[in-house]
């Protein structure tokens, strides 16, 4: 038996790159043990990971967890958003899912916002206009280029939803997650026929959606995992709603999170309907909204960019006039799919650690872009901005994060915050509290806070003009310019 002051609960981070494992004390939030185990992805235009690999890194990360996991009296899988996942009648994956980050979905995303009357008609009914990230775009672009894998789903699931699934089997998913599909309508809180019916899904097919506090299910059978068969499985949710749990977050308090996405987003009881696309309306997984911006470009661009220039990630230098947009994925925030990396301002004088401070710059314009928007009017603009995900470990994006933003910038000591915002949530269906109001009694926020430094305005304007000069470019591949 471990010496934990409460019962053990299990918090699942099943992100883009890797499956996290989180072993955590319900009384106190010790972390007790830990695992991790990674993912492949697929790359060049699509992005597609087979779920299986899913529910074998997760079986790993708990074995790496050791005895404690055997412990534990309740789990939660908070996981990537939107990824489309069609199993077949066995239960099996029909094809690789598509992940939030594959932009072949982008005409279909045009096509369904017109079709249905306009971004404003979309944001009003599910709270976001769909971008190619969106679940239902996925769904219509499969329609279109395979539709005998259409015909073979008989069941749709979200990732968290899948391992969820695989561990109760009971098809569910909750609020946060359903809030990124597309088919989710945000004001009467359920499936929207309409929607499902225009892109020819029967709603038969979804996962029934947990409210907040419910359970999920329970652990049908121990096989390949150390549960005990009826340990409690919690609603789980998405990532960036896990880790709003995780922080505790209280209405107004911004976040920023630097990982495989790029993400902005805070806690509001307004439901949010931004006609403009740039902020999805996201729910968050107790009852509240969480209005969200994201982009395709964040530490894997910045970290290539570093790797081309054959530099650490930290050997940033100051620059002046370098601009790099990198948006080596195409990009969501700004809405340019069709986009790639873009360098203007190169002079002799340049240095490579000038280029690598200007992807990092570019990375972090696009988010702060979005953060007023994602903010309530009256949110307090002097509150500091939480600093989360693999990237707030690295000096660089700390302080370009500072630099650009102008605000103070807290970098909660707590590593695995959407792991342990599904641990709190597990632990909430134990102790019958508010998962949010867990996390603050485990003190997850805690961490250093880096005073605020002047805003480098002049940078932030240099990046928004060519932006706005590049958009031409911006807006076509450069695959398609081949052979003009
Ligand atoms: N010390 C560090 N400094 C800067 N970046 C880091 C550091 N450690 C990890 N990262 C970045 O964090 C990313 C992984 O972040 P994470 O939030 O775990 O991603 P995801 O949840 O999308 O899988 C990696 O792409 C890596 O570039
Ligand atoms: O698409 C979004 C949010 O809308 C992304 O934030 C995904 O949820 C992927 O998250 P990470 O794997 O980067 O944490």
């Amino acid at each position: 038996m471990s010496a934990a002051e409460g019962p053990l609960v299990v918090g699942v981070d099943t992100s883009t790159q890797s499956t996290k494992a989180l072993v955590v004390d319900a009384a106190t939030g010790e972390v007790v043990a830990s695992g991790q185990a990674p993912h492949t992805v697929t790359s060049g235009t699509g992005r597609e990971s087979d779920p299986r690999q899913w529910w074998d890194a997760l079986c790993e990360a708990l074995r790496q967890c050791g005895e404690p996991a055997h412990e534990a009296a309740a789990v939660s899988i908070g996981g990537q958003q939107h990824g489309l996942v069609t199993l077949d009648d066995r239960g099996e994956p029909v094809r690789p899912a598509l992940l939030w980050n594959d932009v072949r979905s982008a005409p279909q995303a045009r096509r369904l916002v017109e079709e249905l009357g306009g971004a404003k008609v979309w944001a009003d009914r599910t709270g976001s206009v769909p971008a190619a990230s969106f679940t239902v775009t996925k769904w219509a672009w499969l329609a279109e280029h395979e539709p005998a894998a259409v015909r073979a789903t008989r069941a749709v699931r979200l990732p968290h939803d899948y391992l969820t699934e695989r561990l109760t089997g009971q098809g569910t998913t909750d609020r946060g997650d359903a809030s990124g599909t597309g088919w989710w309508a945000s004001g009467s809180e359920a499936y929207d026929e309409e929607i499902l019916a225009r892109v020819g899904l029967d709603p038969a097919l979804l996962p029934r959606v947990v409210g907040p506090g419910e359970v999920a299910g329970t652990v049908r059978d121990s096989h390949d995992l150390p549960f005990s068969k009826g340990t409690l499985v919690a609603a789980g949710t998405g990532d960036n709603a896990a880790a709003a749990l995780g922080l505790g977050l209280h209405p107004g308090t911004p976040v920023m999170s630097l990982g495989t996405s790029g993400t902005v987003y805070a806690v509001s009881r307004r439901r949010p309907a931004d006609p403009t696309g740039t902020v999805a309306g996201f729910a968050d997984a107790r009852g509240d909204w969480l209005p969200l911006a994201c982009t395709l470009n964040c530490t894997l661009a910045v970290d290539r960019v570093a790797a081309l220039l054959g530099l650490d990630r930290e050997a940033v230098e100051p620059g002046t006039g370098v601009t790099l947009l990198p948006y080596l994925d195409g990009e969501r925030t700004p809405d340019l799919p069709n986009a790639s990396g873009l360098l203007h301002g190169l002079r002799h004088d340049t240095t490579a650690g000038q280029l690598l401070q200007a992807a990092y710059d570019g990375a972090v314009h696009a988010l702060l872009g979005a953060l007023d928007r994602v903010l309530d009017k009256d949110a307090d603009p002097s509150a500091p901005l939480l600093l989360i995900g693999g990237g707030a470990r690295g000096t660089a994006w700390q302080q370009t994060v500072r630099r650009l933003s102008g605000r103070p910038v807290r970098i909660p000591e707590a590593k695995e915050l959407v792991a342990l915002g599904a641990a709190a949530q597990a632990a909430g269906l134990l102790t019958g509290e508010d998962p949010a109001a867990v996390a603050r009694r485990w003190d997850t926020a805690r961490g250093p806070v880096l005073d605020a430094v002047r805003r480098d305005e002049e940078t932030l304007a240099r990046i928004s003009g060519v932006l706005s000069d590049a958009a031409p470019l911006l807006e076509r591949s450069p695959e398609s310019r081949q052979g003009r």
